[in-house]
C-alpha cells in the first residue's frame, strides 16, 4: 500500500516534468527540430546495439533509415549506388530525359563498390595532347587504352604520366607510348581479391576484363587508399534480384507514364511522386495508375504535411508518404505561396496517421545536422530524405569549383528558376507554361568529403542519440511516443542559444 502511494507520488511528479508530443503538437503552434529537446531515458544498453533499420515504403525497409533527394544536384547512379552500399537508398532525379534517367538506374545497379565502373578511356590513335587536356579538366592523366576508345572494347594498354612525362612531341599517338604487359583482373574477380592484387602490383590501376579481353571497369589505388580509411559500411541494401536498391522520382503527367516504363525496364525498386504539394488529382490519377499498371512496385506520393493530406494519398494506395513543406534549406516555398509547416509538426502528425495504416513516413528536407536525425526518428519518421546534407559530398553530380579558397559545389532547388529552365526544356518537351515562380534558390555548399565517411560517422551519432533517450529501435520509438512515454520541450530562444556554442573566443567544430 505504502509502495503503491510512492509510485503514484512519483508518477505525479513525472507527470509534471516535460510534455508528450500529443499535447505539445496540438496547441496551434508549427514546431521544428531546433525548437524542440528531448528528456533523456534510461540507458540499458550501448550506442552499438540500437537498431536505427526503418523503412522508405511498406516493402523496403532500410538498414541504415538515410535517404538521398531526387534533386538535380544530389542524386545521380553514383550516389543512389554509393546510399545502398552504405544501407541506405537514393532516388534518382527527374530534371532529365526518361532515357537518361532510366541510364542513371542501370549504372547504379553495375556500380561496385571499390571499382570504377564508366572509366575515362582512350583509343590507339589519341594523342599525349589529348592527355594533357584530361589532366587539365579532370585531374588525372593515367587512363586505359582500348581497340576503339570505349568501355567494353579490347584492352589494348594503360598509359601514366611515367610513359608521357619525357616525351618532347605531344603529338604522338598513345600506342606507341602505352605500356601493353598489363596485369588485370577478370570480371568474377572479388573485390577484396582485386585489393589483394592491386597491393601486390605496386601499380596505379588494375583494369578488370571480361573473358575475351574486353575492358569492363578498373580498380584505382587512390581509389583504395582512401577507401581502406573509410569505417566499415556494414551490409548494402539489396533487392529481390541481388542487385543494389535504387529509387526514382517521377512526375504526374502524361509524359511521366512513358518515364515509368523505362525507369521499370531499367529495374527500379521504388518510384516518388515528387511534388511540393502532394494531395492532388493529378496525384491520386497517377497513383492510380501506377498501383494498377505495376502492382509489384511501391510508390511513395507527397509532399504532405497535414492529416487529410495524407489520409487522401494512403487511400488512394501509396505505399509511403514523403513530408515537408518549405522545410529544405533551398525552400522558398513557405516565403511564395505562405504555405507549409514546420517540419516536427509535420512529421509528428503525419507519421502518427500513417502509422494506424502502416504506412511509412519518410521526413523530408530541414536536416543540418545528426541531432535532427534523431529527432525526425524519435517523432515518428521511419526514413529521412536529405538534400544539403549530401550536397557537397564527392559522389553528387558536378565537380567542385573554388572560390574565396574554398572548395564548393552547386546545390539548388528544384523550384529554382535554374532548375525549372532546364526541366521544363528537358522533362516535359513543349511545356512551355508562361510565368515561371521559383519556389527555391541556386546556391553552392562546402566541401563534405565522401559520403563513404560522412554516413557511418553521423548514424554513430544518432545511435549515440537514441542511446542517450534510452530507445534501442525506430519501433520502440515509435511505442514510447505514440503511449506518451517520450517527453520533450520546447526550448525558448535563450535554451537554443545555451544547446549551442557559446562564449567562446575561438573553437573548431568537428563531428569527426
Ligand atoms: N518539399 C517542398 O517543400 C518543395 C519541393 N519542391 C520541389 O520542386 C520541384 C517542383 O515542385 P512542384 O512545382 O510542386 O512540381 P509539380 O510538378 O508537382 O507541379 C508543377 C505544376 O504543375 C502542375 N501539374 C502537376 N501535374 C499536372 C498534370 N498532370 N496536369 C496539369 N498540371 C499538373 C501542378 O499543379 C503545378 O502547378 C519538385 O522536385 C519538388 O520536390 C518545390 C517546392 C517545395
Ligand atoms: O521549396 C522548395 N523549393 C525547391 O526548389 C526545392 N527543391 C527541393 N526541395 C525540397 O527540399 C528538400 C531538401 O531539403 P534540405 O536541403 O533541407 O535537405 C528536398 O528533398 C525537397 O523536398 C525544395 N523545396
Ligand atoms: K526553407
Amino acid at each position: 500500500m505504502a509502495l503503491n502511494m510512492e509510485q503514484n507520488a512519483a508518477d505525479g511528479w513525472a507527470a509534471t516534468d516535460g510534455v508528450i508530443a500529443r499535447k505539445l503538437f496540438s496547441q496551434g503552434y508549427s514546431f521544428t527540430y531546433d525548437d524542440l529537446i528531448f528528456h533523456p531515458g534510461h540507458i540499458s544498453f550501448a550506442a552499438d546495439d540500437v537498431d536505427l533499420r526503418g523503412r522508405v515504403s511498406r516493402r523496403i525497409s532500410l538498414r541504415v533509415p538515410l535517404v538521398s533527394s531526387p534533386m538535380d544536384t544530389v542524386t545521380e547512379g553514383t550516389m543512389a549506388a554509393a546510399m545502398a552500399a552504405l544501407g541506405g537508398i537514393g532516388f534518382i532525379h527527374y530534371n532529365n530525359r526518361p532515357e537518361e534517367q532510366a541510364a542513371q538506374v542501370v549504372r547504379a545497379k553495375r556500380i561496385r563498390p571499390g571499382f570504377v565502373v564508366d572509366p575515362v578511356v582512350f583509343g590507339p590513335r589519341a594523342t599525349i595532347k589529348d592527355l594533357d587536356r584530361l589532366k587539365e579538366t579532370r585531374g588525372f592523366s593515367s587512363v586505359c587504352v582500348t581497340e576503339d576508345g570505349r568501355v567494353g572494347s579490347k584492352l589494348l594498354g594503360v598509359v601514366t604520366s611515367r610513359d608521357t612525362d619525357f616525351v618532347p612531341d605531344r603529338s604522338t599517338e598513345l600506342s606507341d607510348v602505352m605500356t601493353s604487359d598489363v596485369i588485370t583482373v577478370p570480371s568474377k574477380c572479388s573485390r577484396e581479391e582485386a585489393e589483394k592484387i592491386l597491393i601486390q602490383s605496386k601499380k596505379g590501376r588494375l583494369p578488370v576484363v571480361s573473358s575475351n579481353g574486353e575492358l569492363v571497369g578498373l580498380m584505382v589505388r587512390a581509389d583504395l587508399k582512401k577507401a581502406l580509411a573509410y569505417p566499415a559500411r556494414g551490409e548494402p541494401s539489396l533487392g529481390p534480384d541481388g542487385k543494389i536498391l535504387v529509387g526514382a522520382a517521377i512526375g504526374t503527367r502524361e509524359d511521366d507514364k512513358e518515364r515509368l516504363k523505362l525507369l521499370v525496364a531499367a529495374g527500379v525498386n521504388v518510384v516518388i511522386l515528387d511534388s511540393s504539394q502532394g494531395d492532388s488529382t493529378f496525384q491520386l490519377n497517377m497513383l492510380n495508375y501506377v498501383k494498377k499498371n505495376y502492382p509489384a512496385l511501391d510508390v511513395i506520393a507527397g509532399n504532405v504535411v497535414t492529416v487529410p493530406q495524407a489520409r487522401r494519398l494512403i487511400e488512394a494506395g501509396a505505399d509511403g508518404l514523403r513530408v515537408g513543406m518549405g522545410s529544405g534549406s533551398i525552400c522558398t516555398t513557405q516565403e511564395v505561396c505562405a504555405v507549409g509547416r514546420g517540419q516536427a509538426t509535420a512529421v509528428y502528425q503525419t507519421a502518427k496517421f500513417a502509422s494506424t495504416y502502416d504506412v511509412p513516413v519518410i521526413a523530408d528536407g530541414g536536416i543540418a545536422n545528426s541531432g535532427h536525425i534523431v529527432k525526425a526518428l524519435a517523432l515518428g519518421a521511419s526514413s529521412v530524405m536529405m538534400g544539403s546534407f549530401l550536397a557537397g559530398t564527392e559522389e553528387t553530380p558536378d565537380e567542385y569549383f573554388m572560390k574565396n579558397g574554398m572548395k564548393l559545389k552547386r546545390y539548388r532547388g528544384m523550384g529554382s528558376l535554374e532548375a525549372m529552365s532546364k526541366g521544363s526544356d528537358t522533362r516535359y518537351f513543349g511545356d512551355k507554361s508562361v510565368l515561371k515562380i521559383a519556389q527555391g534558390v541556386s546556391g553552392a555548399v562546402a566541401d563534405k568529403g565522401s559520403v563513404m565517411r560522412l554516413i557511418p560517422y553521423t548514424m554513430q551519432a544518432v545511435r549515440h542519440g537514441f542511446q542517450d533517450l534510452g530507445i534501442k529501435s525506430l519501433k520502440e520509438a515509435a511505442q514510447r511516443l505514440y503511449s506518451d512515454e517520450t517527453k520533450m520541450e520546447v526550448r525558448t530562444p535563450a535554451a537554443q542559444k545555451e544547446g549551442g556554442i557559446h562564449d567562446l573566443v575561438s573553437y573548431e567544430k568537428r563531428l569527426f
